[in-house]
């Protein structure tokens, strides 16, 4: 399979190294957006590059009829408008706050935790995310995941990373210095405390999950998520 890479900085380059390690060929490495997209032998793009830039950077891959799968995060108030433009082209698109396998399992215990506790009183939600300190926005993409899946099923309303209102969720974003991707989420009352959490022990959980899902999608019509990549629900 012929790679574009939309984004060669940290995951990038976790990319490139797991794709050649299966076989696939990087036919174009893209790092700001004066540079020439040349998608003519490209068989999918994979966008992960910086919250400014991943809206464009899709649409490019889907004027040109390119599937594209993207992890960029910070941009997820343009997702209905991406999805619209993908469809108004007939194209192929997948975002994923979290292409690691652990993670997206991580979603779905996260789903049935909060569906439990839907059902008792007395208990309240955090999230804590931890990421390296050049990470350019917060909350992670995959705490947001994480804490609308918490709202769809019970009596929060939003997240904040302020000090809470009794229906919010707060979220604490730490910078901790070369950290990968931590995420814990925890229920606390007056008597237990609840605690799920995933740690990422470096990229290539994210990386081998995005080229997973770019061989998936390559012949396939449609926008998509990591749970029709991995057959769950
Ligand atoms: N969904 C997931 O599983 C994961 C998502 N991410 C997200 O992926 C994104 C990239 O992360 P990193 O590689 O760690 O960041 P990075 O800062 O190492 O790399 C971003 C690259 O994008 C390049 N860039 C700037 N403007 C561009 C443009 N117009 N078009 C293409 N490239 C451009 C920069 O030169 C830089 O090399 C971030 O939004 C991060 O949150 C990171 C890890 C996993
Ligand atoms: O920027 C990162 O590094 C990561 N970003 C993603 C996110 O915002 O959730 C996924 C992963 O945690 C690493």
């Amino acid at each position: 399979m012929n790679i574009a890479l939309l984004g060669y900085g940290r995951m990038g380059k976790s990319i490139e190294a797991i794709a050649l390690e299966r076989n696939h060929t990087i036919v174009l490495k893209i790092s700001n957006a004066t540079e020439d997209f040349d998608f003519s032998n490209t068989d999918v793009a994979i966008d992960f590059s910086i919250p400014t830039a991943a809206v464009a950077n899709i649409k490019k891959a889907l004027d040109s009829g390119v599937p594209v799968i993207s992890g960029t995060t910070g941009w997820l108030d343009q997702y209905n408008e991406v999805s619209d433009y993908c469809h108004s082209k007939n194209g192929t698109f997948l975002y994923a706050s979290n292409f690691s396998l652990g993670v997206n399992i991580f979603f779905e215990i996260n789903k049935k935790l909060s569906q439990l506790m839907a059902t008792v009183d007395g208990y309240s939600t955090e999230i804590e995310e931890i990421h390296h300190t050049k990470k350019l926005d917060a909350p992670s993409g995959t705490a947001i995941t994480l804490a609308e899946q918490i709202i769809e099923n019970t009596r929060y309303k939003w997240w904040t990373l302020e000090q809470p209102f009794a229906d919010e969720i707060h979220i604490e974003a730490k910078r901790i210095p070369e950290v990968p991707g931590t995420h814990k989420v925890t229920y606390n009352s007056d008597i237990d405390s609840i605690s799920i959490k995933h740690t990422a022990h470096s990229r290539q959980g994210f990386a081998m999950g995005a080229v997973i899902a770019a061989e998936w999608i390559k012949d396939k019509k449609g926008v998509f998520t990591m749970r029709d990549v991995l057959n769950i629900g």
